[in-house]
C-alpha cells in the first residue's frame, strides 16, 4: 500500500474545523520550454480540479512577484483615498471601475459583500488616455499596471498554450487564438480590498460563484479564498503561499474544453476577522466574438455570456433567483446543494438569528 505523504491540513472557522484542500503545484519556467510531463500535469488539474497553484520563484516569474508588491503598494495608496476619489467615474463598464463595498450579495443570507474592488481593463490600459480615476493616473501608477497586466497576461496565455499542446489543438483552434490581443475582450485586472469583518457582520466576503473568465490569475497573501472541488461536500480553505499565483479555470475555458474541464466553484470568507484583505485578480477572458456552447446548451458569443452572467452576479437576490442555477456555477454541480448551516451547532451566535448564518445559494 502506498504512503500518503499528504497532512491532512484543517482550519478553525467560526466554531468549525474546515479543511484546507491540498493543491498541484505547476512550475512556470517548466511550463515556457513545453515540458511534456509538466503539460500533462497542467491538463488533469484543470480536468480534475479546476485549479492550481503556479510557481513564480523561477528567473522567468520572479519579475510577477515584484509587479504583486508594485501593485499592493499602489492598492493601499488609492483604497485610503476619500470615497469620492476612488469613485470618480463609478463603475465605466463591468470590467472597468470602481464598486464601493456591499454593491453585490455577500457570502451569507441577508448581507451585502465586504469588498471595494476598482478595475483596469487590458483593452482600456493600452490607450492613449486610459480612463482611469485621477488618484491612478499618475505615470508610474500607469507603469505598474501595465506591468501587472502583461505579467498576468504573459502567464496565463502560457498556461493556454500548453494546454492546447497537451490536448493536441492546433493552428485556429488553440486556445490561444480565441484570446488574440488585438481584438476587444473584457480581460480585466480586479484589485480588491476585504474589509475585518466577524462571521456575523452585515457585510462579509465574496460569494460562492465560478469566474466568467478562461483563467483567473490570483495574488492573496491573507487567507480568506475558499473552493469547493468536485465531488466534495463542503468548501475549504486554500492556503497561500509565497511565490505563488493561485489559477483557476473559469467558464469560457470549461466551454471551450468541450465542458470537460472544471470550472472552480470558490468563495472568500473573513478568516481573521480584524484583518484587512488585499487580492489581485487578472481575468484572462475570450475575445467577445468568440463561439461556444454555455451550460444551457445555448450556441453564444464569449460577449454575451461575460453581459448576462456579470448582470447576475449585480443584482439583489430575489433577481439572482431567477437566472437558471446553470448559469450561477457555469454548470457545475455541487455534491450536496442544501444551504450550509455555518458554524451555528459549534458558535451560536447571540447577535444574528439562524436565518443570517445561511449561505446564499441562489446567486453566485
Ligand atoms: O479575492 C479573492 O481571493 C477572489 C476574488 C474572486 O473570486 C473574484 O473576484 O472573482
Ligand atoms: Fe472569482
Amino acid at each position: 500500500m502506498a504512503i500518503s505523504t499528504e497532512v491532512p491540513q484543517t482550519r478553525e472557522w467560526n466554531g468549525k474545523k474546515v479543511p484546507v484542500y491540498p493543491m498541484e503545484v505547476i512550475d512556470f519556467s517548466k511550463l515556457l520550454s513545453q515540458e511534456p510531463v509538466e503539460i500533462e500535469r497542467l491538463v488533469r488539474a484543470c480536468q480534475d480540479a479546476g485549479y492550481f497553484y503556479l510557481d513564480l520563484r523561477g528567473i522567468d516569474g520572479r519579475r510577477m512577484l515584484e509587479d504583486q508588491q508594485d501593485t499592493l503598494k499602489l492598492m493601499y495608496r488609492f483604497f485610503d483615498a476619500p470615497l469620492e476619489a476612488k469613485n470618480e467615474f463609478g463603475l465605466v463598464a463591468p470590467h472597468l471601475g470602481y464598486e464601493p463595498i456591499g454593491s453585490r450579495t455577500g457570502v451569507l443570507e441577508n448581507t451585502k459583500d465586504g469588498y471595494e474592488m476598482v478595475k483596469v481593463s487590458r483593452d482600456e490600459i493600452q490607450k492613449d488616455s486610459p480612463h482611469l480615476p485621477a488618484v491612478l493616473k499618475t505615470s508610474p501608477d500607469m507603469k505598474v499596471l501595465e506591468h501587472a497586466i502583461a505579467g498576468a497576461n504573459i502567464a496565463t496565455k502560457t498556461i493556454l498554450a500548453a494546454l492546447s499542446t497537451g490536448l493536441g489543438l492546433a493552428g485556429a483552434a488553440r486556445f490561444e487564438n480565441s484570446h488574440r490581443n488585438d481584438r476587444p475582450s473584457t480581460s480585466t485586472l480586479a484589485m480588491m480590498h476585504y474589509i475585518p469583518s466577524e462571521p456575523t457582520a452585515k457585510n462579509i466576503g465574496h460569494q460562492k460563484h465560478t469566474d466568467i473568465s478562461s483563467l483567473t490569475f490570483l495574488f492573496a497573501e491573507q487567507w480568506g479564498l475558499q473552493v469547493r472541488p468536485p465531488g466534495s461536500k463542503e468548501f475549504g480553505f486554500v492556503e497561500p503561499r509565497d511565490g505563488m499565483a493561485v489559477i483557476n479555470v473559469g467558464d469560457s475555458l470549461r466551454f471551450a474544453s468541450g465542458h470537460t474541464m472544471q470550472s472552480c466553484i470558490h468563495r472568500v470568507v473573513p478568516l481573521d476577522p480584524t484583518e484587512h484583505r488585499y487580492s489581485i485578480a487578472y481575468f484572462l477572458r475570450a475575445e467577445n466574438e468568440t463561439m461556444f456552447t454555455d451550460s444551457e446548451g445555448r450556441y453564444i458569443t464569449a460577449g454575451q455570456w461575460h453581459d448576462e452572467k456579470f448582470f447576475a452576479f449585480t443584482s439583489p437576490p430575489e433577481l439572482q433567483a431567477l437566472a437558471p442555477s446553470s448559469m450561477i456555477l457555469g454548470g457545475m454541480t455541487e455534491e450536496d446543494a442544501e444551504a450550509e448551516e455555518i458554524g451555528t451547532k459549534d458558535a451560536p451566535s447571540p447577535i444574528v438569528g439562524a436565518t443570517n448564518l445561511k449561505e446564499t445559494v441562489q446567486v453566485y
